[in-house]
């Protein structure tokens, strides 16, 4: 199984994403992962909330492939502990599953087309977090999943 991270619009912050890269890179050792940021809209201006979430769920929705499981972070998703996550993570792989995607909303969320098209939602928090922040909070988790995967000393509970 390999793992892509989709999200809207580039990291604005170096130190952001100097960390991302960080776990990204620890990541390669357990798994095939890549984060693949759609473009920002341009003129968004003049669109409403549901426009700009339908163009960006047109977007998003090109992205994938037939085979492809969507998996959303959302804040309305099921919660769960580093260790029942890595399970999660598991599971998925038992699963036969060729890519898993987790997907980042745009500054609204997400189009109800994205939302049918998605097999689970998961939340980091009840608390929102920018769409930038929720990127490295992810790949640090999905980290922190295989090394509890592989019994390394990673995570302390
Ligand atoms: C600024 S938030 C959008 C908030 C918007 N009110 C909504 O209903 O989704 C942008 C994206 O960050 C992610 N996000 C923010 N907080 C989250 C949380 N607590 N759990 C999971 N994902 C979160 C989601 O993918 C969300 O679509």
């Amino acid at each position: 199984m390999t793992i892509k991270l989709l999200a809207i619009g580039k990291t604005d912050s170096s130190e952001l994403q100097e960390l991302i890269d960080v776990y990204q890179k620890r990541l390669q050792h357990y798994i095939n992962f890549e984060i693949e940021i759609i473009p920002d809209l341009r003129k968004t201006k003049n669109l409403s909330e549901e426009q700009q979430k339908n163009k960006e769920g047109e977007l998003i929705l090109k992205k994938l492939s037939p085979t492809d499981a969507l998996i959303l972070f959302d804040e309305k998703g099921k919660q769960y502990t580093s260790i029942e996550f890595s399970q999660y993570l598991q599971k998925k792989m038992n699963s036969g599953i060729k890519q898993l995607v987790f997907l980042i909303g745009g500054p609204y969320g997400f189009s109800n087309e994205v939302y049918n098209k998605a097999s689970g939602k998961i939340s980091l928090s009840k608390m929102t977090f920018s769409h930038q922040m929720v990127r490295l909070f992810i790949t640090e988790q999905i980290y922190r999943g295989y090394t509890i995967l592989k019994n390394e000393p990673y995570h302390h509970n």
